[in-house]
């Protein structure tokens, strides 16, 4: 199984094409194909690199938000807190710093808003309501349930990121874009009419995708990592242990760190692994007759490439269903990464926001780390049972986080 999903993403990827979700007809990055999509996607990378995607002023900006994250939690006085919000809150920040040149609090009532009906779209979009929606849209149009509401929160949301579009256009220096939104609006003016997918309708879309898929995947990933190292203290003390080594107390952390913490990077690999953050990828069609693994699938078949099938392959994990940061370190201690970890998809439309993702990850993890120790009361167990939609996250719960 594990060899057919990467052949069918990777070796084989020219057979097969992108099958579009239904909701809204929309374009933006993640429903557009072909040439519009290549176009976008380059924008996108580029547009972001340009505004510090990958570089040091990214750093410093995830650095920042950290500290608010920090203060955040210490105003707690290592009473019990619910994480969800403030990871969702702090993660969102960055993205939205990338888009829309600008953070908000986390005591923002409507952004809180944005964000919770963010996740619940989200959520609905993998059940089996939005499943049964992308396969009859026609007959689900006309019933009542769960779906309808994917329409109102993604109106709600769009009009949030409408709202930004046109304060953007009003005090927009063409020889000085300051991010996502601005170089798109340049970039309209030069293509004629919408070609390429250059209009305000998919500006917004663009956003829209880059926002939603620049939040909760993180955040979540943020949210198992607490599960996880409570449930097993003594990884939560060896990590400690490294960061005090490696970095200390009075510094904040850099990326220029992460190749002395073989440990660190082996825990937040093993939480990406086991955590299985996006366990279903975008739909795929073959695009012509096609032998994978042994299977034939005929032209037009719909294939839904499980990257759980990868993370949990016992034949490429020593112990799959076990968190064990072991499966990335080999016998001398040093971090190892095996081909079968591929929690950001691989082939042409591997994850956009890898490097970003992967630096958030490091940083705000070792940040949180290095300043408390994180448990829940005598006899609460944390579960590991997720709640699967598009992404998988955690069931609610709530920690407290002593400083150290
Ligand atoms: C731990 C965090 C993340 C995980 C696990 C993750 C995972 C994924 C996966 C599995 C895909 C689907 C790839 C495919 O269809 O083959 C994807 C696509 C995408 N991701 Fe991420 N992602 C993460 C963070 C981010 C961030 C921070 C951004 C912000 C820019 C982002 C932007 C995107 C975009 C725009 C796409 C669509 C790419 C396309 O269709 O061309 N992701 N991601």
């Amino acid at each position: 199984q594990c060899c057919m999903v990467k052949e069918a993403i990777v070796s084989q990827a020219e057979n097969f094409v992108d099958r579009t979700s239904s909701y809204l007809c929309l374009d933006g990055l993640f429903n557009s194909s072909g040439e519009q999509w290549k176009r976008q996607r380059r924008f996108a990378l580029s547009t972001l690199r340009s505004f510090g995607l990958g570089k040091n002023s990214m750093e410093q900006c995830i650095c920042q938000e950290l500290r608010v994250l920090q203060e955040e939690i210490e105003k707690e006085k290592g009473g019990l807190f619910t994480p969800a919000g403030l990871f969702n809150n702090a993660v969102s920040n960055i993205i939205c710093q990338l888009v829309m040149r600008k953070r908000f609090d986390y005591s923002d009532h409507n952004f809180q808003l944005m964000l919770k009906y963010l996740s619940e779209t989200i959520q609905l979009q993998g059940s089996i309501w939005g499943l049964l929606y992308d396969g009859l849209p026609g007959l689900m149009k006309l019933l009542p349930g769960p779906h309808n509401t994917i329409f109102s929160n993604y109106g709600a949301l769009l009009n949030f990121i409408g709202e930004e579009v046109k304060r953007h256009k009003q005090d927009l220096d063409h020889n000085n874009p300051r991010d996502y939104i601005d170089a798109f609006i340049i970039e309209m003016k030069n293509h004629k009419q919408s070609d390429l997918g250059f209009s305000e309708a998919n500006l917004t879309l663009c956003s829209l995708d880059l926002f939603l898929a620049g939040t909760e995947t993180t955040a979540t990933t943020l949210l198992w990592a607490l599960v996880y190292l409570i449930r097993n203290p003594d990884v939560q003390g060896g990590w400690h242990e490294e960061i005090d080594r490696v970095i200390g107390q009075t510094r904040h952390p850099t990326m220029a760190d992460r190749p002395n913490m073989p440990y660190t990077d082996a825990v937040i690999h093993e939480i990406q692994r086991i955590g299985n953050i996006v366990p279903l990828n975008g739909l795929r069609e073959a695009a012509q007759d096609t032998t994978l693994g042994g299977y034939y699938i005929p032209k037009g078949t719909s294939l839904m490439p499980m990257l759980t099938s990868v993370l949990f392959d016992e034949t490429q994990w020593e112990t799959p269903d076990t968190f064990n940061p072991g499966h990335f370190l080999n016998a001398e201690g040093k971090f190892v990464k095996p081909e079968a970890f591929l929690p950001f998809s691989a082939g042409k439309r591997v994850c956009l926001g890898e490097s970003l993702a992967k630096m958030e990850l490091f940083l705000f993890l070792v940040g949180l780390l290095q300043k408390f120790s994180f448990s829940v009361p005598d006899g609460v167990e944390l579960s590991t049972e997720g709640i699967s939609g598009a992404t998988r996250v955690p069931h609610p719960f709530q920690v407290s986080a002593k400083i150290r």
